[in-house]
This record gives structure tokens, C-alpha cells and sequence, in this order.
């Protein structure tokens, strides 16, 4: 069984060096929900930031546009109300790199839209929370899935996005999780993140690694709303940085809970992407 750890390889590949730019760092684009469901993006857009990534602007409809302000500083804002404001965006703008879409976005037919445009331009794209259920909602949607795609699902959406695939009322033995994890990936032809105390990632083709943490009483708090939207940006921000998806999954994976021991019992979401630097700064980085 592969194991994940951080290697020195991967900890290289966090580096920056000093001839660089921000724009050499990647641009992320992480697309909001409407006024009052704005948070979860605004987390991941924090990781994505903390990570790494150069710059990182939050994608929100007209009317969550004063709430995000009100809370953004280091990261932009633009409006994204529908499919066509997000075309033209990622058109006039190429330096965008890595888009992620799912939390708190809603389940709104017009996101359906939204998503399949964000698909279409091949960008590599990490969906979670409810662009996992558009999808499960809207197969064709599922048939639009490419090799830079990185899903993340929980139990939950694992188990509506893959019908036969998932746990059921027993759970999952370690093994048959990295089996399922696996069968997802070939099936979509994406990398499959599938979250929870053992997380286990997978490639198309290719056999799932591990992240064990069920020993851990740190990570155990990670189970706490908005956990998994800071886990998406971790990986959108690492896509962004030019990271392969299978890397980013498990890089950001091994970051998640890493911050989860660092900011240890009693952690929320917000303290996670706080405890990237002093991770960083103990890594040699
Ligand atoms: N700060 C915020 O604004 C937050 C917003 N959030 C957003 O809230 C929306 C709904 O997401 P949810 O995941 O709560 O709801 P969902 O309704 O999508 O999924 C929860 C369902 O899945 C089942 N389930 C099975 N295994 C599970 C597991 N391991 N973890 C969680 N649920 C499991 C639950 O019993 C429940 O029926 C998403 O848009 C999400 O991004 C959440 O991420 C929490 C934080
Ligand atoms: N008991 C646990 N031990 C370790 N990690 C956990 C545990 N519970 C949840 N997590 C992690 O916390 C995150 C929770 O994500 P998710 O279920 O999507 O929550 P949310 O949508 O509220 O952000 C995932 O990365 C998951 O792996």
C-alpha cells in the first residue's frame, strides 16, 4: 500500500525562488454562491492563497459582491452572475489556471450552466461539495470530466456521484475504500480524492494512495464546517502552481493535516490556512 508522505521532492516543489513573479505562481479563480453562502468559497480561496498560489480572486454573483468585499483584502473580486460572465472571463484572461467550483455554490439549475462552461475550457479544476451533486443530478455533466479535474468528495457526495460505488450501511474497509477510489477515477477520468479519517486518492489507471489519520486526535477535529472547502482551495492553489492534479490531491491532502496538527483541539476552519506558514517555515521552505 502506498503511503503518503512529504517527501523531499515535494517539499522542493513548494519552493519559491527568487527570480519569480506572482504571476509564475498561478492564478486561481474559486467561484462563490449568492449573499449569505459565501463563506465556504471565501475559505478555499484563503487556502488557495496561503499555498502558495500567485494570485486568487473570488468568482461571485452581483448580489454576494458587497459581502465578499467587505471581507476580502490579498484576494479579488470579480462578478460572476452566469455561464457567460465566466466564459468571458477565463477567455479574456489566460493567466487563470486553476478554477475551483463547489462550495457553498448552490444546486441551482443556472449553476449546471456555470460548471459546464467552467469544464469546457479544459482548465484543471478542482469540484467539490455541490458541484459533485450538480453532477450527480446531471450526468451529462459527469461525461465532461477531463484528466485536470480533482474531485473531492465526502462519503456523502462519494456516494451520490458513484451509485454502487460507495459505502454502504457497514462502511468501507481501508481496502475496499482504495478499490472504490480507483473504480471512481477510471470511471470519470478524473483524480478522485475521497475524504474523511482515511483518505485515499487515485488517478485514472493507476492504484490509490493512502492518508491514514484515524490514530490522530488532532485530525479528528477536522471534521468541522468548512474543513473541506479549505482542503479544496489547498489543491486548487497547488494546481495552480503547476502541480499535476495527483500531486496537488495529495500534497494538499498531506497540508490539511498537517494544519490540523499544528493548530491541534479546537480548531475551526479559519485557523487552517493560518498554519500554513509556520508549517512551511518547519519544513525548510
Ligand atoms: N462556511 C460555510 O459557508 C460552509 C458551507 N458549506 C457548504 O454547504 C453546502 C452543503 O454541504 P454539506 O456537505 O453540508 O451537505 P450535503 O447535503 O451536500 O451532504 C451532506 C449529506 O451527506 C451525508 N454524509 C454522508 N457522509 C458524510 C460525510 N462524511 N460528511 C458529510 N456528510 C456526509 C450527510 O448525512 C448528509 O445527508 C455545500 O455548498 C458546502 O460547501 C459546508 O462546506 C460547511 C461550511
Ligand atoms: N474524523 C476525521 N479525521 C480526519 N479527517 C477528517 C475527519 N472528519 C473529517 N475529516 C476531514 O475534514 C474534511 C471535511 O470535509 P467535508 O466533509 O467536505 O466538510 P465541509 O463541507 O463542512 O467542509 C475532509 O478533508 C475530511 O477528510
Amino acid at each position: 500500500m502506498t503511503v503518503l508522505t512529504m517527501t523531499p521532492e515535494r517539499i522542493d516543489s513548494l519552493r519559491k525562488r527568487s527570480d519569480q513573479h506572482k504571476f509564475d505562481h498561478g492564478s486561481v479563480l474559486v467561484l462563490s454562491g449568492p449573499a449569505t453562502r459565501t463563506g465556504a468559497a471565501r475559505l478555499a480561496a484563503m487556502a488557495a492563497l496561503r499555498v502558495g498560489a500567485g494570485l486568487v480572486t473570488v468568482g461571485a454573483p452581483r448580489d454576494a459582491l458587497p459581502e465578499c468585499a467587505a471581507h476580502l483584502t490579498g484576494i479579488m473580486l470579480r462578478e460572476v452572475s452566469e455561464a457567460l460572465d465566466l466564459s468571458l472571463i477565463l477567455a479574456e484572461d489566460q493567466r487563470i489556471n486553476a478554477l475551483c467550483i463547489g462550495p457553498g455554490f448552490g444546486l441551482e439549475p443556472a449553476n449546471g450552466a456555470t460548471l459546464r462552461a467552467a469544464l469546457a475550457t479544459h482548465r484543471a479544476v478542482v469540484l467539490d461539495a455541490d458541484a459533485l451533486t450538480l453532477m450527480a443530478q446531471d450526468r451529462e455533466l459527469f461525461t465532461q470530466l477531463h484528466g485536470g479535474c480533482v474531485l473531492t468528495p465526502h462519503a456523502g457526495e462519494f456516494r451520490r456521484l458513484f451509485p454502487g460505488l460507495g459505502e454502504d450501511g457497514d462502511g468501507f474497509t481501508l481496502d475496499e475504500k482504495k478499490d472504490a477510489t480507483q473504480r471512481a477515477a477510471d470511471l470519470s477520468g478524473a483524480v478522485v480524492l475521497y475524504k474523511g479519517a482515511q483518505t485515499t486518492i487515485a488517478a485514472p489507471g493507476c492504484p490509490a494512495t493512502v492518508l491514514d489519520t484515524t490514530s490522530e486526535q488532532d485530525a479528528a477535529w477536522l471534521a468541522t464546517a468548512g474543513a473541506g472547502d479549505v482542503l479544496a482551495g489547498l489543491v486548487t492553489g497547488l494546481l495552480a502552481r503547476g502541480n499535476p492534479p495527483v500531486q496537488a490531491a495529495e500534497t494538499g491532502a498531506l497540508l490539511h493535516a498537517m494544519a490540523a496538527r499544528e493548530a491541534g483541539p479546537g480548531l475551526i476552519a479559519e485557523d487552517l490556512p493560518q498554519q500554513i506558514p509556520g508549517i512551511y517555515r518547519r519544513l525548510g521552505i
